[in-house]
């Protein structure tokens, strides 16, 4: 008797049909349930998995009461005379349904390994959602949707209880491999069941090492291959004589509204946030804006709100006259259509995109393939990566992964430059190099600027003004040197990086008593009347003995004793006591800093020493809460803090 081997077609053509149904209809759930975050979302989930954990004819016995001749569908079904019971059609749909939870939940799991960190550069860089979900998850999510895609086709594949109960075992036409093994085995020919076996076992085993062949042609691959053949070596740039000039990113603007002259950018917005509030209203021109301020003092979130990434409960954005945001109004305007260009701290370059792809990814739509060409081309020669185009980002070095950021962000044709933390993940050698590309960059660009940084030198060499920020609150704005030379309250002083503090007792019109260093000093200018600390910065501490007197001032000159001191390669910090020599190694009132040199003439001399807290160098600060700080626990015997340790901000 010949076998009759409709079997095997009819099992691949259910497998690869329900797989591939199975496949959108789990991508779109996935993407869907990856984005809501309402109360529904563990029931719904529960019924996008349920027929993975139901038994397979109870499965069956759902879909037989929905599709079957008198279930809602099958009598609606009916009316067009069609019926769906018993036909290939109903094969499929069970082999569907069991294959579907587990394509969904693979596809949920590699949505969620992504960093979303991608997600937000794509929509900054104006793509729309589907754009997202098609050029930016999707490819990501690309092994997990393959090892969903393989165990989908597997369970289809090996489907058996739900499809029996609904589409039978018709030969020619229902009967699919498990089915025919069944009953081969249950008339008692084994020769027959074990034939279809080892063809199941031929068949899944052909199937799984053509995907995971199929898979690994990405990236990864022609990295490696790239790698044996001796074409690829990771660039370390610490090595690279980067001696030659540094050119400017430019950028050229294809849209006909070009920038408004002056720029300007208004934010007053408010967010409660669990354990903080954020409320800020400033607004700022074309020169750089620095954020500087404490960690989890709001700076990001501000920056995400102004990109559309965070919403605030209440108030406006708007930039160059355009309302980006206005909750009286209603109006949110989508990421996409915010012209903001993004700089992350983790350079957010698409992993499966080579660097021409990354920096055409944020170019305005309509380009033709020749301008994108020439437009990538010549930002690859601005950021001197010329010939690296078809590189992956994770064939760069980090530094050059940032200036590929920076490019794009600017390719985008920005209103307006964010730049979160761009540099610190980086060396201080690449820091420098990059930093001197952002200034010279920015003394081009057309918009706006914000610049987030826990870096002080770094954020006072590139901004012209600052804004200091403390639990969510703007505490001091203004021009860099003004905020840095007469911060006026306790906290933007030691957010400014200044070390010593004292409590105060005012002694007379022209004297104030500082209690934490001992000692009465002369003021020249008016006292505030909520006066709460003097301040002095630990650089502008001087020593008559070789510093001279400066500008004739020999008020506020004191003995004082070396209790320690600690090194960098090129300042010393000297901690200080002031009146009487110390009696431990914590004992100091004064931290200053001062280079080598100074440090090697100044141990020669015999203690004490002399030192000076010039009238015109105190800092009167008042406390933006009103009250003496209870963050600032100074004592005689103060101790040293962390930083002062690592000697990290010298100031
Ligand atoms: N979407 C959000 N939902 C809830 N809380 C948030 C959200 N975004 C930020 N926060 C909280 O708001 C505070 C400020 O966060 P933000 O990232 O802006 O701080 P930051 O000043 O940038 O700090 P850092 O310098 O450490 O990055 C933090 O306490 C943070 O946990």
């Amino acid at each position: 008797m010949t076998l009759d081997w409709s079997p095997v077609w009819i099992s691949l053509k259910t497998a690869a049909l329900a797989t591939l149904i199975a496949f959108f209809l789990g991508a779109i759930a996935a993407r869907t349930m990856f984005k809501y975050r309402g109360k529904a979302k563990g029931l719904i989930d529960g019924i996008f998995t349920a027929p993975l954990v139901l038994p397979p004819t109870v499965v069956g016995f759902f879909l037989l009461l929905l599709l079957g001749k008198y279930g809602p569908i099958g009598r609606l079904l009916r009316a067009f005379d069609v019926t769906i019971i018993f036909t290939w059609y109903a094969a499929v749909i069970a082999a569907t349904v069991v294959a579907f939870p587990l394509m969904y939940k693979t596809a949920l799991g590699a949505f969620q390994q992504i960093d979303t960190t991608l997600l937000s550069s794509a929509r900054t860089l104006g793509a729309t959602e589907w754009q997202v979900f098609w050029k930016v998850l999707l490819p990501l999510a690309r092994p997990g949707l393959i090892a969903g895609v393989l165990l989908a086709f597997a369970r289809a594949l090996g489907e058996f209880g739900a499809t029996l109960m609904l589409a039978g075992s018709i030969p020619g036409r229902t009967q699919t491999i498990p089915i025919a093994i069944f009953f081969a085995a249950e008339s008692g020919d084994m020769a027959e069941a074990m034939l279809w076996v080892s063809v199941m076992l031929g068949l899944s085993l052909t199937i799984v090492v053509a995907v995971n062949y199929w898979s690994d042609r990405r990236p990864e691959k022609r990295i490696r291959k790239r790698a044996k053949e001796g074409h690829l070596s990771l660039v370390d740039e610490s090595l690279l004589p980067w001696d030659h000039p540094v050119t400017p990113l430019t950028w050229e603007y294809s849209r006909t509204n070009v920038l408004p002259n002056p720029i300007e950018l208004i934010v007053d917005i408010q967010k409660q946030l669990p354990g903080i509030k954020i409320n800020v209203s400033f607004s700022t021109n074309q020169l750089p804006l620095g954020l500087l301020g404490g960690s989890g003092a709001g700076k990001s979130f501000i920056l995400r709100c102004i990109a559309g990434l965070e919403t605030p409960d209440q108030g406006c954005i708007i930039l160059n006259g355009r309302v980006l945001f206005d909750s009286r109004r209603g109006i949110n305007v989508p990421i996409r259509d915010r012209r903001v260009g993004f700089l992350f701290q983790n350079y957010a370059l698409f992993p499966h995109l080579t660097v021409a792809q990354n920096i055409a990814f944020g170019l305005p739509k309509g380009l033709s393939s020749v301008a994108i060409r020439q437009r990538v081309e010549k930002q690859l020669i601005a950021i001197q990566l010329q010939g690296l185009g078809d590189r992956y980002p994770q064939e760069l070095s980090g530094g050059q992964q940032q200036r590929v950021a920076l490019a794009r962000a600017l390719a985008s044709e920005p209103d307006i430059l964010l730049l979160d933390e761009p540099f610190s993940a980086l060396d201080t050698y690449l820091r420098d190099q990059l930093e001197k590309l952002l200034r010279l960059s920015l003394t081009h660009f057309p918009g706006a600027t914000l610049f987030v940084s826990h870096n002080l030198e770094e954020a006072y060499r590139i901004c012209p003004n600052l804004l200091i920020l403390d639990e969510g609150q703007i505490i001091a704005q203004g021009p860099k040197q003004e905020i840095f030379d007469y911060p006026h309250d306790f906290r933007v002083a030691q957010l400014t990086g200044c070390k010593n503090f004292s409590r105060t007792l005012v002694a007379s019109e022209n004297e104030i008593t500082a209690l934490d260093w001992g000692c009465t000093l002369k003021i020249y200018e008016p006292i505030p009347p909520h006066l709460a600390h003097l301040g002095i910065r630990a650089h502008q501490l001087t020593f008559p003995d070789i510093d001279g007197i400066k500008d004739g001032y020999s008020d506020n000159i004191f003995p004082c004793w070396l209790t320690s001191q600690s090194e960098t390669q090129h300042r010393t910090t000297l901690y200080l006591k002031l009146n009487s020599a110390p009696t431990s190694p914590f004992d100091y009132h004064l931290q200053a800093e001062v280079f080598k040199d100074k440090w090697n003439e100044l141990k020669e001399h015999p203690q004490p020493w002399r030192i000076q807290l010039h009238p015109l160098r105190l800092m009167l600060l008042q406390n933006s809460s009103g009250s003496i700080s209870l963050e600032y626990k100074p004592s005689h015997s103060s101790r040293m803090t962390r930083d002062d340790r690592s000697n990290q901000h010298p100031s």
